[in-house]
């Protein structure tokens, strides 16, 4: 049975290339500056789950131009791109791993929390309809749809968002524009902080950013990672690892 069925055989040289494919994704992200993508890339290929029908989620189909041209996908070729060099020094890694361990590197390099990454997702065939990924513009009860969709909880919802720690919006790809922290490239609990410092500063909030800090459901939370930023790295953790194996069984 080919891997796309049934997924790699995660032996021993497996596991030794995944860790070759790590180092490789540290010294990419270490010249590229590119951490906020590859994290942003990573939750495009997983964000995508639906628990109902066990469709979508990290199975790398988001390589396909038919998924990069989703509207919410917009500028993610680029990282697409930039992970192929990797894909092709490790051709028995699948782009599933691959995408989701550029996720969890980015986080570590840029001085965020350790993340626990077992390999063994499959590639599929199949891109998912347009419209799985929550649309910025919305508020509470359109994100719950989607992460509920995905088994994920309101305590994932504002986790995951501390993301947003990292990077930046573009104009010309998602119509918003700027940075939501001082340092984009520093992973830290400082989202949440502006968060509940409001309008300030020159810095993004999305409508999606804002509903956090005014959603009697996701405030508590908000509240608890800007004043403890060792809760937020131990509650991002668990739910980037939860996100990361959506549809997957470790093995
Ligand atoms: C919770 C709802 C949510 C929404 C609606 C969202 C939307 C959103 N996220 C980003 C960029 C964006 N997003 C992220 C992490 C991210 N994104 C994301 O939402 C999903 C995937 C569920 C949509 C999750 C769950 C995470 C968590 C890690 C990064 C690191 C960047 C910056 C990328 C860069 O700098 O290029 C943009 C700007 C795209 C661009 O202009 O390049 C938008 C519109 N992000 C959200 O969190
Ligand atoms: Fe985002």
């Amino acid at each position: 049975m080919s891997s796309s069925t049934t997924g790699p055989v995660v032996d021993t040289e497996y596991i030794a290339e995944i860790e070759r494919a790590r180092r490789d994704l540290r010294a990419l992200i270490a010249s590229k500056s590119c951490a906020p993508i590859m994290l942003r890339l990573a939750w495009h290929d997983a964000g995508t789950y639906d628990k109902t029908t066990n469709t979508g989620g990290p199975n790398g189909s988001i390589r396909f131009p038919k998924e990069l041209g989703h509207s919410a996908n917009a500028g993610l070729k680029i990282a697409v791109d930039l992970l192929e060099p990797i894909k092709q020094r490790h051709p028995k890694i699948t782009y599933a791993d691959l995408y989701q361990l550029a996720g969890v590197v980015a986080v570590e390099v840029t001085g965020g929390p350790t993340i626990d990454f077992i390999p063994g997702r499959k590639d599929s065939p199949d891109c998912p309809e347009e419209g799985r990924l929550p649309d910025a513009k919305q508020g509470a009860s359109h994100l719950r749809d989607v992460f509920y969709r995905m088994g994920l909880s309101d305590k994932d919802i504002v986790a995951l968002s501390g993301g947003h720690t990292l990077g930046k919006a573009r104009l010309d790809r998602s119509g918003f524009d700027g940075a939501w922290t001082k340092d984009p490239l520093k992973f830290d609990n400082s989202y949440f902080v502006e968060l509940l410092k409001g309008d300030s500063d020159g810095l993004l909030k999305l409508p999606t950013d804002k509903v956090l800090a005014d959603h009697p459901a996701f405030r508590p939370y908000v509240e608890k990672y800007a004043k403890d930023e060792e809760a937020f790295f131990r509650e991002y953790a668990e739910s980037h690892k939860k996100l990361s194996e959506l549809g997957f069984t470790p093995s």
